[in-house]
């Protein structure tokens, strides 16, 4: 049976790649096959720009409220769609059922809150110097947003990215990762279904040198966004400056999970599991770095170790799955070689540490959840990120060490801390250099957050009030009569 094609969107329809190729799109948690991706290029990037550029005249016209009815019906199709949508999702990536149908609520979510907030884009009129003058402040579209994507999250990233740019009254080329192009194909389609107008949303599937490039370096692409890694994040960044465009860059990140003496530790022990074994731990909120108080610190472990026995490892697509394999094999190797390098430099491998093999496994990339015990601070594996299954457990004498070490990082995405003193809180508010914090709870941000990241884990932020306003730009005017 031959693949199903896909093509790229581009000014509302299906077009067929310049190149002619396609890229086939293989599910890493049985090495199927499920379909084929164009391979895109910089002609194909030029045509989706042209036609960005072409409908951002009359979709920055539009009223805010017939853009959100817009965004209104391209997030009802999507939840009609959920199933569908999730399936794509885990057969392109591999996350387990459960948590693709979070991903699409999410996604659907991110396009509600965008809807909800055309309206409230407001600017400012200050007084002026001169009689009968007024000085406005307008909060205007940028034009054409250059979107970038990565595979963890392959339709939320896209959708996070989508609604507050088109909200704002931006036109966008979106890029998806090449690994999973397929849900952000299946989003076009819906926004095809539901008239959105031609030109306003563009996917150019393909990969970074071929598509991704050409995009940040376009003359008339003023904003890029993306979502990666903090290398990928860099060399973009040195890109859009040769252009002095504007960049919104979500990338890397080392969380901290700070358990104190006084925590909850059920509570605490269920947050660091989900938090790490999450998405295969392919998620940049993720648990990297678990710092519990010397006086909890066996019970914990103990408590650790058997909840992380009881982790179902298996079928994306069964619906008990805790966790389904890593997203391809490089990826698997990248990890593995992080925790060979960790027991080498004196780690102690408590379990797993290895790709599970036998069986329906041999079939996928599938690692065992692993537990590191006696890591020290100055090890690769508490510096680097580690996007998988691998969770880091160090032991701490007090919070003033707790803080310290969370804070020794390159990163400073999101942070954890379990504790019951208030005093403490107030203090790690104030010294946790952090973007995102979690006090007494696991992962998982809200579309009316902020999801922004210090250091080298980004810059510009994603969602909410201030993640909308990113896709304006001001516009001060002199008003006279
Ligand atoms: N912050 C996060 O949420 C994520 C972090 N990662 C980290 O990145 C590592 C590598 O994963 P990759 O998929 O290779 O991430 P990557 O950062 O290379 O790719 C992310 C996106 O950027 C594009 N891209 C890459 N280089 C580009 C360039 N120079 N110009 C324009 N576009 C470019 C890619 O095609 C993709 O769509 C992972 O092992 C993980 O550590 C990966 C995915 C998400
Ligand atoms: O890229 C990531 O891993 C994060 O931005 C991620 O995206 C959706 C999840 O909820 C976030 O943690």
């Amino acid at each position: 049976m031959s693949l199903k094609k896909h093509e790229l969107f581009i000014n509302g329809q299906w077009v067929k790649p310049e190149s002619g190729a396609y890229v086939t799109i293989t599910n890493p948690a049985n090495g199927v096959d499920v379909a084929a991706a164009a391979k895109g290029s910089e002609q194909d990037v030029d045509r989706a720009v042209a036609a960005a550029r072409k409908a951002f005249g009359s979709w920055s016209a539009k009223t805010a409220s017939a853009r959100a009815d817009y965004l209104y019906a391209l997030e009802r199709a999507v939840v009609r769609e959920r199933e569908k949508l999730a399936t794509t999702i885990t057969s392109e990536m591999g996350k387990p059922i459960t948590e693709a149908r979070m991903e699409v609520d999410f996604a659907a979510g991110l396009l509600r809150f965008a809807a909800e907030n055309t309206r409230r884009l407001q600017g400012e009129i200050i007084p002026a110097e001169r009689e009968g003058e007024k000085i406005l402040i307008d909060r205007v579209p940028h034009g054409v947003v250059g979107a970038i994507a990565a595979w963890n999250f392959p339709l939320a990233l896209c959708a996070r990215k989508i609604g507050p740019a088109l909200a704002a009254g931006n036109t966008i080329v979106v890029k998806p990762h090449e690994l999973s192009p397929l849900s952000a194909l299946a989003l076009a389609a819906l926004a095809q279904e539901v008239g959105l107008p031609e030109g306003v949303l563009n996917i150019v599937t393909g990969d970074g040198p071929d598509v991704g490039v050409p995009l940040v370096a376009h003359a008339d692409v003023p904003l890029i966004t993306m979502t990666g890694s903090t290398p990928a994040g860099k060399k973009i960044m040195a890109a859009a400056a040769e252009h002095l465009k504007e960049v919104r860059l979500e990338l890397g990140g080392k969380a901290p999970f700070i358990v104190m003496e006084d925590a909850d530790i059920d509570a605490a022990v269920e947050a660091a599991v989900s938090a790490r074994f999450f998405n295969c731990g392919q998620v940049c909120t993720a648990n990297e770095r678990t710092y519990v108080h010397e006086a909890v610190y066996d019970r914990f472990a103990k408590s650790l170790r058997a909840r992380m026995e009881k982790l179902k490892v298996g079928d994306p697509l069964h619906e008990s799955t805790d966790m389904g394999p890593k997203v391809s094999l490089t990826e698997l190797e990248k990890v593995d070689a992080m925790v060979q390098k960790a027991v080498a430099q004196g780690a102690t491998l408590e379990l797993g540490g290895h790709r599970l093999q036998g069986g329906a496994y041999d079939r996928g990339t599938y690692y065992a959840p692993t537990l590191l015990s006696n890591v020290r601070h100055g090890m690769d594996i508490v510096r680097d990120e580690v996007f998988g299954p691998v969770l880091s457990l160090l032991k701490v004498r007090d919070f003033d060490e707790a803080l310290k070490l969370a804070n020794e990082s390159q990163y400073g995405l999101s942070a954890y801390l379990f504790t019951k003193d208030l005093g403490r809180v107030l203090r790690m508010t104030r010294e946790l250099e952090f973007g995102e914090v979690y006090v007494n709870r696991g992962a998982g941000e809200e579309p009316q957050g902020f999801h922004h990241g210090y250091k080298n884990s980004g810059l510009g932020g994603e969602d909410g009030q201030h993640g909308l306003e990113a896709y304006v730009r001001t516009k001060t005017i002199y008003l006279n009569a």
